[in-house]
């Protein structure tokens, strides 16, 4: 339940630039929908709606996901492309898998592409912010829902609520799911609200600090999102795990925060992964944050910041490793397609 009341403590003495902040994100947050305010029926009417009869993809970005990836494709088959026609393509980006994700997708009833199948005549990007933009540039619907694979419950929901607002709201262009996360241990314990470690550890301070404008998203790094083709044609996506925070800045730049919508979609559970891994992925969206307040002429860096990340075992040795945690960036696809296309044209004379 996403509360839009925002408390805000008796003694805090705001500046004027803070209240005024804080009310903006609030209106905003008023407006914020709910799942179950749609059923996929209503929506495939909506869709429909003056004969406009938009096409809708699903696109996941699995990297080693066998365990999960084949339920939710077979339940967005069978909920949303067979008991209704809302869905009318489900597109599964194998990214780099080394298990059957590929196999499992498919047989579940999803068009599976590689991501470096995808533009081969690009030089490779890594991370799933590339298989984001490699999924856009290969999927054919209007409306892009982006689901992660790794959801341990998920249900049709999550895909319904997304559309919600892009198929009733012509003035929105971006959707973000917005949940309860619980922080499952490796012995089964459910520890409710205690999931989402980077997002409150280093996402959600960042944003208040840089960007409090998208304050009021509740889970801004979530992977469940959708938006209309256009607008994410327009704009860049970063590689590995900076394109949430990346895609959230610029398309605030781009679209403005009334454009942006955030559904309650319940709870969301996922496969965690280890805190060193998490500490790599904080160094990612540092990274990323960085480069937008840079872009945005907010810091000035006279040399490159450092992109490795040298992290200590925790364990007894201690042993010292070294990651690379940089992130790179794809320009807008459209841009890509236009210079694809110009370059093609001029090869053929
Ligand atoms: O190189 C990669 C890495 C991940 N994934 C897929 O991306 C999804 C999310 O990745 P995951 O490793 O599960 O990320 P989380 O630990 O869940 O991280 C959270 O925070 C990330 C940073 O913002 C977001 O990208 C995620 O969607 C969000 O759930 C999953 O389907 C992965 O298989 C890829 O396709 N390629
Ligand atoms: O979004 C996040 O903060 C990361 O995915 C970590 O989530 P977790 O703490 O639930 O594993």
């Amino acid at each position: 339940m996403i509360d839009d009341e925002l408390q805000v403590y008796p003694h805090l003495d705001l500046d004027a630039s803070s209240t005024a902040t804080l009310a903006r994100v609030r209106e905003w947050m008023r407006r914020n929908r709910s799942a179950a305010e749609w059923t996929a029926a209503e929506l495939v009417a909506a869709k429909r709606a003056d004969g406009a009869d938009r096409t809708i993809s699903v696109v996941l970005p699995a990297r080693d996901e066998q365990e999960t990836v084949g339920d939710i494709v077979a339940t967005i088959r069978a909920e949303l492309v067979e008991a209704v026609p809302l869905v009318d393509e489900i597109l599964v980006v194998d990214s780099r898998s080394t298990d059957d994700t590929a196999k499992v997708a498919a047989a579940a009833g999803a068009r599976v592409v590689h991501q470096d199948a995808v533009l081969p005549e690009l030089p490779p990007m890594s991370g799933k912010g590339e298989a984001l933009w490699k999924g856009l540039a290969a999927a054919q619907g209007d409306l892009i829902v982006f689901i992660d694979a790794d959801l341990r419950n998920f249900g049709a929901h999550f895909v319904t609520g997304l559309l919600g607002p892009l198929l009733t709201d012509p003035g929105v262009v971006f959707v973000k799911g917005g949940y309860e996360r619980p922080l499952v241990t490796p012995d089964g314990v459910v520890h409710r609200g205690d999931g989402g470690r980077v997002t409150e550890l280093v996402a959600r301070p960042m944003i208040n600090l840089y960007w409090p404008e998208l304050a009021g998203f509740v889970q801004p790094l979530a992977g469940e999102y959708a938006a209309r083709r256009e607008v994410l044609e327009r704009v860049p996506f970063v590689t590995e795990y900076g394109v949430e925070l990346g895609l959230l800045i610029d398309l605030l730049e781009a679209a403005g925060l009334d454009a942006m919508a955030q559904v309650d979609l319940g709870v969301r559970e996922h496969r965690h992964q280890s805190t060193a891994a998490l500490g790599r992925m904080a160094a990612q969206i540092m990274l990323t944050a960085w480069s937008r307040l840079e872009r945005q002429g907010r810091v000035v860096t006279p040399e490159p910041l450092n992109a490795t990340l040298l992290q200590f075992d925790r364990d007894e040795r201690g042993r010292a490793r070294v990651s690379d945690v940089s992130v790179a960036e794809r320009p807008p696809l459209a841009s890509v397609l236009a210079d694809l296309a110009r370059a093609g044209s001029a090869d053929r004379g």
